[in-house]
This record gives structure tokens, C-alpha cells and sequence, in this order.
């Protein structure tokens, strides 16, 4: 099966994490997920989160720590993914890949219609996030 390899972020600004809802006409159409994407054969994870998140949020992001890794097994590929926490650092976000975005308080993260790889996500930022 396909296993991908991609990048996302915990972007918190104000008490509040970024979600992102994915396009209607996408495969997963309506699904909200952290901001990221594939990475490139030859890129680092961090070069590869700034730059997604340059592509997809038109903002420059200082990438920080490796929050948590996580696999999970969709039916059509097994996808990899490399959480970090990032912040803006220059920009206003201009959405160029996603339908929406909404800034979550922590404890309302749960009310959202989540990639089914993002639920283990969402249960550590509930469980053990701290803001700095
Ligand atoms: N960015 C992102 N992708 C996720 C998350 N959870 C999850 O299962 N994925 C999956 C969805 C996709 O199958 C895959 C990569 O997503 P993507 O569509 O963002 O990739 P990309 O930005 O490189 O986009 P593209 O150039 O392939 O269109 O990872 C998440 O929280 N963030
Ligand atoms: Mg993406």
C-alpha cells in the first residue's frame, strides 16, 4: 500500500489552534485537519511545513518542536504524519487549499469533523498541551 510521509501544524495564537477544512472536492471533502502536506523526496520535515504552510496560508511560520508522530491506515494508503508546533511570524492567512479555517479553542476541538488520522492529535493537545 502508499505510505506518505506529510507534515502538519499546531499554529496557536491567542489561546486559539488553527483548523483547516478541506475542500468539498477533495477525496476527503469537508474534513478539517491542521495545515501541512506531502514531503518532498529531499526536503527536511521543517522545510517542508514552511513551505506548505507559505503555499496554503500565504504566511511565513517559524517552525518549533516535534510535537508527536502518528500513523494511521486509510483504505487506500497509510499516512505518516509529523506534527510540529509552528507560529506566524509575517502575514495574514489567505486561504489558497482549504474552504475554511476556524481558530478552536483547545476544549472545543472536539467538535469538529476531524481526519480520522488527526483524533489521536486532537486527544494529546487536549490532554497535554501547554502554551508557550
Ligand atoms: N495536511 C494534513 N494532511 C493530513 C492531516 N491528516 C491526514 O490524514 N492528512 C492526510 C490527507 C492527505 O491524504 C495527506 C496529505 O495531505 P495534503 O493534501 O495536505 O497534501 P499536500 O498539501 O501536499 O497537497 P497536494 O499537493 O498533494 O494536493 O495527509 C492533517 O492534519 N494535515
Ligand atoms: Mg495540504
Amino acid at each position: 500500500m502508499q505510505h506518505i510521509r506529510v507534515t502538519a501544524a499546531i499554529i496557536v495564537d491567542n489561546g486559539r489552534i488553527l483548523a483547516t477544512q478541506r475542500h468539498d472536492h477533495d477525496a476527503t471533502g469537508g474534513k478539517w485537519e491542521f495545515p501541512g502536506g506531502k514531503i518532498e523526496p529531499g526536503e527536511t520535515p521543517e522545510a517542508c511545513l514552511r513551505r506548505e504552510l507559505r503555499e496554503e496560508l500565504d504566511v511565513d511560520a517559524e517552525i518549533g518542536e516535534l510535537f508527536m508522530e502518528t500513523t494511521h491506515a486509510y483504505p487506500s494508503k497509510t499516512v505518516e504524519l509529523l506534527v510540529y508546533r509552528a507560529a506566524i511570524r509575517a502575514g495574514t492567512i489567505v486561504l489558497h487549499a482549504h474552504q475554511a479555517h476556524r481558530w478552536m479553542m483547545i476544549d472545543e476541538l472536539g467538535q469538529l469533523d476531524w481526519l480520522a488520522a488527526d483524533w489521536p492529535i486532537v486527544t494529546k493537545i487536549q490532554s497535554d498541551f501547554i502554551e508557550h
